[in-house]
């Protein structure tokens, strides 16, 4: 039984050790379609290596926000607050979730990203620089991966009814850096850790040495398609049945992590389901993830591809704009399945 409460601590849960995928992008495209197809149906989460981004882009942004969440806390304000886009700190949202985690949430396009950058490092045109070309380089994965899903998934005849929107100048994807210093650093006041500094001492005078700490809460990422890579401390697990989570291991270091949104599952109409996941602190060392979150423009419609609807396969869901989508995410809690507000009913007509 998972006993999750609001205070980040929880007792008796099931986890289980079993290997996720690791898909190479470089390998023989059918084979890697059939895996992708195979693990987004079964997982909703897989791994990529051979991915193409440079090695330097993934170091350049690492070492960004590494100088960044080194800083006072003081000067990370200055970021602005997380809503809509800066820096957070325990706070997931405006729904009241609370994480043992300090973020900094970005826009991609390029007016988003200067309007931050000038507030966030002291060397503005470095960080803009590092950002730009880490969200290219993601983003053009992404656009592979997604280009294969559409083959995979039969519509041969356009393969970029998924990576268009992405594409899309106007698309609404978001970059986000999580930062989860160790819960050994609490009672330190280095400028690492004093963000979290009272309220991580309460939440670990609640817990034995059984017990975890939730970094980032259960949740599925709302949008299309997640790619995050992360330092090599572990912490991330996906969850397949209700109360089963499984460890992602962080290695391979140079690998992404590809998580199915629910806009996707919206879009395969239920053949890939979002991928619940979460993160659990530890105890010694601090985890970094990177994420980049591949939404599409806030007025694109979502529905389900056509060629899915075939046969006995009725509609699902019934068509939304991401806009509309997005604010139902807002207004609900991490955990919600948000996906649930736009299911058609058995009686409904669509
Ligand atoms: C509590 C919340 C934070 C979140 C918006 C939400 O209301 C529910 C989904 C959350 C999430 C999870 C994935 C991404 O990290 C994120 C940026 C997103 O699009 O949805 C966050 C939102 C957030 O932190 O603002
Ligand atoms: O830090 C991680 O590994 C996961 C973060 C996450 O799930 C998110 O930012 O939505
Ligand atoms: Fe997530």
């Amino acid at each position: 039984m998972v006993v999750a409460t609001n205070t980040t601590s929880i007792r008796s849960e099931k986890i289980r050790h079993i290997e996720l995928p690791i898909i190479d992008l470089k390998a023989e495209k059918s084979e890697v379609v059939k895996k992708i197809v195979k693990a987004c149906e079964e997982f909703g989460f897989f791994k990529v290596i051979n991915h193409g981004v440079p090695s330097d882009v993934i170091s350049r942004m690492e070492e960004e926000g590494k100088e960044f969440f080194a800083k006072p806390v003081c000067e990370k304000q200055q970021a602005g607050p997380a809503n809509p886009y800066g820096y957070g700190s325990k706070n997931i949202g405006i729904m009241g979730d609370q994480g043992e985690v300090e973020y900094i949430l970005l826009q991609t396009n390029p007016l988003g990203i200067s309007e931050k950058t000038q507030r966030i490092s002291t060397d503005p045109m470095k960080f803009r620089y590092a950002v730009t070309s880490y969200i290219e380089a993601v983003r053009e994965v992404a656009c592979e991966i997604l280009e294969l899903i559409s083959e995979g998934l039969g519509v041969p005849l356009d393969t970029s009814v998924l990576s268009r929107l992405i594409r899309d100048v106007e698309s609404d994807s978001v970059f986000r850096l999580n930062h989860y210093p160790p819960l050994k650093d609490s009672n330190k006041n280095t400028s690492a850790s004093s963000f979290h500094h009272h309220e991580n001492q309460n939440s670990t005078s609640n817990c034995n040495s059984n017990n975890r700490v939730i970094g980032f809460g259960e949740h599925t990422d709302p949008q299309i398609l997640t790619l995050l890579t992360s330092n090599d401390v572990g912490g991330l697990q996906i969850s397949l049945e209700d109360g089963v989570w499984i460890p992602v291991n962080p290695q391979p270091i140079s690998s992404f992590c590809v998580f199915v949104g629910d806009v996707l599952e919206a879009m395969t109409n239920g053949r890939f389901p979002s991928v619940r996941h979460r993160v659990i602190v530890n105890r010694v060392e601090a985890r970094m993830s990177m994420a980049l979150f591949a939404s599409p423009p806030l007025h694109a419609k979502i529905s389900p591809i056509p060629e899915l609807l075939s046969g006995n396969n009725k509609k699902l869901f019934r068509s939304f704009t991401w806009a509309e989508y997005k604010k139902t995410t807002y207004a609900n809690r991490l955990g919600e399945r948000r996906l649930s507000f736009f299911m058609i009913l058995e009686d409904e007509e669509c």
